[in-house]
């Protein structure tokens, strides 16, 4: 049921992910499932950059480099906190919004769609029992330095994945009821 893995779905971070990398498959099957996001006048912005392998000690370094220069609290605890980050991932997906060249929609409209992309993948890592989360620090804006993004892109996080264990924990949610008027 749909339901069940909806309310499965967790922030499941790095520092919980076992050692054995996720295969590629699997990888592409986020791919899959974030493919069919729905999309306004079907722009598909969603783009996704995979870093894995020895490139994610370049991802590390290049994220603590940039907390490093744009700063203005430095803290080497942390430095070295975003530097050993990427490498307990197997992979990190680098989540981008491309604008349409013509403006068609808002942009809103772009992000809202390249989330609900972001839903499917993670939706879809839930079934295969992989760990992941969205990180959105405020270093992505830097992003263009280490990808060969367009002029016409947007970073809008980090999406980690690894190879996860455990149970997946429970989640807490406010009562729906809270959140719904019904006319
Ligand atoms: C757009 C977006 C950005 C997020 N950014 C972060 C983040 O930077 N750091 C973090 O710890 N969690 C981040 N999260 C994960 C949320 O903290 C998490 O979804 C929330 O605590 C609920 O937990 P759950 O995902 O296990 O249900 C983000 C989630 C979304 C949707």
């Amino acid at each position: 049921m749909i339901l069940k893995t909806i309310q499965q779905r967790r922030s499941i971070f790095p520092a919980q992910y076992s050692k054995e990398p996720v295969r590629n498959e699997q990888i592409e099957q986020l791919f899959e499932a974030a493919n069919w996001a729905p999309t306004h006048r079907k722009t598909e912005p969603w783009r996704f950059y995979v870093v894995t392998g020895d490139r994610l000690e370049n991802l590390g370094d290049f994220l603590a480099k940039t907390y490093r220069t744009t700063t203005d609290k430095f803290s080497e605890f942390k430095f070295e906190k975003i530097k050993a980050k990427p490498q307990q991932a197997s992979h990190v997906i680098v989540i981008c919004m491309e604008r349409d060249p013509k403006e068609r929609v808002p942009e809103w409209e772009e992000i809202a769609a390249t989330a609900m992309a972001v839903q499917n993948m993670w939706l879809m890592a839930t079934e295969l029992k992989l760990g992941s989360y969205w990180s959105s620090p405020s270093l992505v804006e830097h992003m263009e330095k280490f990808l060969p993004m367009k002029e016409n892109e947007k970073c809008l996080g980090l999406f980690y994945v690894g190879n996860y264990d455990d149970e997946s924990p429970r989640g807490v949610r406010q009562p729906i009821e809270n959140k719904v008027t019904w006319l």
